[in-house]
């Protein structure tokens, strides 16, 4: 399969601020491409090297076979994370303008069907919901039918339904042969969509993988966390578990490591038979934003355990 995007040692800096430092990685045409990371990693900065609106110190980037300041930009689409268009201008007149900049562009009812916004076609932008914007923004990539479609946070501030919606679209359009370079803190939809995820954290790309070798590699074990709050005097020493599982205490309960779907059962018996009262129990399967945390040293604040304690079940 051909190479629609490659970065071979990119590095950038802004004054002191290393932001790629000696970045590589391909993406094959058709593949979505998920790139993940915290704020600052140098995420735009990479769009940016490989879509050739910033310059490299030194690394080469190409895309579609070509230098990336040399390319076709009619291949290409686009979506920052901010963007404002024209606030007094109808969805259907801004899709139909950004339409006119192309040599071949589809048609603006077809493209403003294909994002949900149809029915507000009129509206103008201004008026949209911020989901709904967000959607006519889309509209303004997809409108010449892009080879290549970078999308930076597509779905923010978009309802669920409208989401799932639009993930649908990514799938069917890298079904049908574009290459999308996705941008997202959303760990769900890089999850659903990206055919393989990169995580860039301070300007070096750490790890990129199919996202159920990363989860495998790097995601943890499956976990049941029980809640006890409320509860100060739980005594994990009561509690019977197998031997294998591996406790953690934390502010406001237990979290139990190891349980695989066919330990529930037994893990909950051993709670309930030592008396504890819990108000929920919850069993986590390791997903992406398991090795985001885990890669990145980044905790949820929720998550910080108040102590640890590694009592093997009762011997
Ligand atoms: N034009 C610029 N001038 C100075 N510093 C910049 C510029 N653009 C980016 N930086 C710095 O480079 C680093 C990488 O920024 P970049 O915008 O690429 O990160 P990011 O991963 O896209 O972040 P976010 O998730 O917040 O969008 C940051 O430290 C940022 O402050």
């Amino acid at each position: 399969m051909d190479e629609v995007l490659v970065a071979d040692d990119l590095r950038k800096s802004y004054g002191d601020t290393e932001a790629l430092s000696g970045v590589s990685l391909s993406v094959a045409e058709g593949e979505v491409f998920g790139l993940i990371g915290p704020n600052g990693a140098g995420k735009t900065t990479l769009v940016r090297a490989l879509t050739g609106t910033t310059t490299v110190e030194s690394g080469m980037a190409t895309i579609l076979g070509g230098d990336p300041t040399a390319v076709n930009r009619q291949r290409l689409g686009l979506l920052p994370q901010d963007f404002t268009p024209a606030g007094r201008l109808t969805a259907r007149e801004l899709v139909a303008y950004y339409a006119g900049l192309y040599d071949d562009a589809r048609s603006p009812d077809a493209v403003l069907d294909e994002v949900g916004l149809a029915d507000a076609a009129d509206t103008w932008y201004e008026n949209l919901s911020g989901g709904q914007q967000r959607r006519a923004c889309i509209a303004l990539t997809l409108v010449n039918d892009p080879d290549v479609l970078f999308l930076d946070e597509p779905t923010t501030g978009i309802d669920p339904a409208g989401r799932r919606s639009l993930w649908s679209l990514v799938e069917s359009l890298a079904d049908s042969g574009t290459t999308v370079f996705l941008t997202s803190h959303s760990m769900a939809e890089v999850e659903r969509l990206a055919d393989r995820v990169g995580l860039l954290n301070e300007g070096q790309l750490v790890t990129v993988g199919r996202p159920d070798e990363l989860v495998a590699e790097y995601g943890g074990e499956s976990r049941l966390v029980v809640r006890t709050a409320g509860d100060a005097d739980l005594d994990l020493e009561s509690v019977t578990l197998a031997p294998a599982l591996r406790t953690e205490t934390t502010e406001d309960g237990v979290t139990v490591y190891g349980v695989g779907p066919r330990e529930i059962g037994d893990a909950v018996a051993a709670f309930d038979e030592a008396g504890v009262v819990y108000e929920s129990l919850v069993w986590k399967q390791p997903g992406l934003e398991e090795v985001y945390l885990s890669l990145t040293g980044e905790q949820f604040e929720a998550a910080r355990p108040a102590a640890a304690a590694a009592i093997g079940g009762h011997q």
